[in-house]
């Protein structure tokens, strides 16, 4: 499989700069279109992918050659290109011409092969031209002339396939034949580029790269990139986004906005009224945003009964040592098996959520977490219990990932950060009301009542989910793409650093808190309530700058900034309640947090095809650094006679340098990495 990689590419003609400082990557196993206004620079970025435009500067990268390293043979046998007027001698025959094609894989004085034959005689087939192919090419139609060139393409049978509006002259019925062409050679992992004007085809593709004015405007899927904003932008027009029986964008062009809205002249009533009635939205169709909003609202809820799950468990941990006659390291390891077992499932399932419909995916292991809350609730003994929680944290590992790739399936890039902020002040919300009403519930039942209503809770929340998200099939090309791209598998690292630096500290709060500072036990609640309702609140507004100002700019400047709370509560000495309180929410804040641009940033450069499993050994190693900072946290402090924790601001040291470490490589992958967004910084 053959990929494209543009690398900082100029071209132009003469003095005239069309391709200016260009970088995208063009994926193989998926249909590419190319869209943009008349002389944006497709048919010239086009023609440097087949090495026809020389660029003065940048280069294209085919798998791992540079293009101008290839000879021309070679190249012909890899690349093959249709440009959008082609020309042929006068009188050629179709036959003639298909057979054109074969020409890069016939050595010099060999003869024509069977294998030649069988390769025009299936390009003439699947183009429907077996009946023409003795005609010349110049008697046919202009449609018929199009599939002619096209046939010809398919006989030089190449891994890539580059071509120029190849579907202008067709009509509805071979238009839909071409795309269903396109897209079988795509699925057999051919590279697929098309130039395309027909905004309504362009829903057919896989990855949309829309220029303006030779820069790229957006790069992403196309319920991605077709948006009202950019088509306004792209081509100076007003234009309504509607969806497609497979949800898959159509866009209706309405006007262009530098023609003066019609003058409305008075209609016939009868005219006028009907003319009414037309313009009313039906009384179902729903507004987009209210859709958004529902599945922001569910998927939020969602997050929200298993972090409450995993959350209630610690502060019951007395009473269930109790029940369960058992010491702190066998109650430590209830907690420790649902992270193990949220990494496990992570690493081991993360596949399944790249197939089939995700709605449906997250519906059954939703229905295992309620099953294991269950079980967790009934428990007889410490092993039923340790399986329950082991059940609960794999599919609550698995629910987590799948709830990113959701946002990122269904809302477009410009929302992401803001979507994820939502979702993400479940952890505020859960901090603020679940744990308090979870441990009054304890106090008047016992243990076992938190997990009951976390139960029932999430059973109604599994009705509404199964009413209220939409399908979301996960791309038919799952299996495909590599995930171990440097760029790509260097995100999971970024995580990594961003959770390791963090609990680095936050296991060991309530000791320091308590400990060292010598904040009482009930002020301690409050401070903890004051943090989270500060971080429920901070987190809509982090998501909103991450949209505004760029999701890597946002993460960068919290990083940094979390470095200041990150030492100062560290070394904090015992003082005024309201200072350690400032502090303390200065940290969580700044620190839990980063997780909303950290998400937004690594989720807008995922190819959709493998965000599920991307996303969730994502949580594997957000898992895995919290596990292994708490045990590192746990080496290099310890806890004195008097309570007091020791050595505490060595880890505040470590995190400060685990975070500038980790700005670093984000910096250095944004330097190198191929803008999937323009807007994005
Ligand atoms: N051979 C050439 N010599 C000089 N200028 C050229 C040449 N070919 C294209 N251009 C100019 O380069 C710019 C980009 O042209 P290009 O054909 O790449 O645009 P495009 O986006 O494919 O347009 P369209 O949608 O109209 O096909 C245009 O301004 C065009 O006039």
């Amino acid at each position: 499989m053959l990929d494209l990689r543009v690398e900082n590419l100029c071209a132009g003609y003469g003095a005239k700069t069309v391709l200016n400082d260009l970088s995208v990557h063009i994926p193989s196993g998926r249909i590419t279109a190319i869209v943009g206004a008349n002389g944006c620079g497709k048919s010239t970025l086009l023609r440097c992918l087949a090495r026809l435009h020389r660029p003065a500067s940048g280069q294209v990268r085919l798998g791992n050659h540079e293009l101008g390293t290839l000879s021309t043979a070679a190249l012909s046998r890899r690349v093959g290109f249709l440009p959008q007027f082609p020309q042929a001698p006068a009188g050629l025959r179709v036959a003639s011409l298909v057979a054109l094609g074969r020409h890069p894989h016939r050595r010099l004085l060999h003869r024509w092969s069977s294998e030649d034959e069988e390769a025009v005689q299936e390009a003439l087939r699947l183009t429907d031209l077996t009946e023409f192919a003795q005609q010349p090419l110049d008697t046919l139609s202009g449609g018929q002339r199009q599939r002619a060139w096209l046939a010809m393409m398919l006989a030089q049978s190449t891994p890539v396939l580059l071509l120029d509006e190849p579907g202008s002259m067709l009509d509805p019925g071979h238009q839909l034949e071409l795309l269903a062409l396109l897209r079988a050679l795509a699925d057999t992992g051919r590279t697929v580029v098309v130039v395309l004007h027909d905004l309504i085809a362009a829903r057919h593709a896989d990855w949309l790269v829309a220029l303006d004015h030779g820069e790229l405007a957006a790069c992403g899927t196309p319920g991605e990139v077709l948006t009202e904003d950019l088509l306004r932008r792209l081509y100076g027009i007003d234009s309504r986004i509607l969806r497609a029986p497979d949800d898959s964008p159509v866009v209706v062009p309405l006007r262009a906005l530098n023609t003066p809205a019609p003058v409305p002249r008075p209609l016939p009533r009868s005219i006028e009224a009907n003319a009414k009635r037309a313009a009313k939205p039906p009384a179902t169709a729903e507004p987009a945003l209210t859709k958004e909003r529902r599945l922001l609202l569910l998927l939020a809820a969602l997050q929200f009964t298993h972090l409450l799950d995993y959350m209630v468990l610690m502060p019951l941990g007395a009473e269930v040592m109790r029940a369960f006659d058992i010491g702190p390291a066998r109650f430590g390891s209830l907690v420790g098996v649902y992270t193990l077992a949220s990494a496990l499932a992570s690493l081991a399932g993360g596949r399944l959520l790249d197939r089939g419909d995700r709605k449906r995916t997250v519906l059954t292991l939703y229905s295992g977490f309620i099953v294991a809350t269950l079980a967790c609730a009934t428990a007889a003994g410490f092993e039923s219990l340790l399986a329950a929680r082991a059940l609960a944290g794999g599919c609550a590992g698995l629910i987590n990932a799948a709830v990113m790739a959701i946002i990122a399936d269904g809302i477009e890039p410009a929302r992401r950060g803001r979507a994820i902020g939502t979702v993400m002040s479940a952890f505020g919300l859960c901090a603020v009301i679940g744990v308090p009403t979870g441990l009054w519930l304890a106090s008047l039942g016992g243990w076992r009542i938190p997990f009951f209503a976390v139960a029932a809770l999430s059973a109604l929340l599994w009705i509404g989910l199964r009413f209220g998200l939409p399908r979301a099939p996960a791309s038919a090309v799952a299996t495909r793409g590599r995930l171990t791209e440097s760029s790509l598998a260097l995100g999971w690292l970024l995580s990594f650093g961003i959770v390791f630096a963090g609990f680095l500290i936050v296991p060991y709060l309530g000791a320091h808190l308590n400990g060292t500072l010598g904040v009482a036990l009930h002020d301690m609640s409050w401070i903890y309530l004051c943090a989270g309702l500060a971080t429920f609140l901070a987190a809509r507004w982090i998501g909103r700058a991450a949209d505004r100002f760029g999701a890597a700019r946002v993460l960068a400047l919290l990083m940094l900034t979390s470095i200041v709370p990150h030492l100062w509560l560290t070394q904090l000495q015992p003082g005024p309640l309201a200072q350690t309180a400032l502090v303390f929410m200065l940290f969580m804040v700044l620190t839990s947090t980063r997780a909303i641009p950290a998400s937004a940033w690594l989720i807008s450069r995922v190819p959709p095809p493998l965000r599920g499993r991307y996303l969730a050994i994502n949580t594997a190693s957000t898992d895995a650094a919290s596990g292994l900072a708490a045990w590192s946290a746990g080496l290099i402090t310890s806890v004195d006679a008097s309570g007091a924790l020791q050595h505490f601001e060595r880890s505040g040291w470590l995190a400060a340098g685990v975070t500038l470490l980790t700005l670093g490589l984000l910096g250095w992958l944004q330097l190198r990495s191929t803008p999937k967004l323009a807007t994005e910084s």
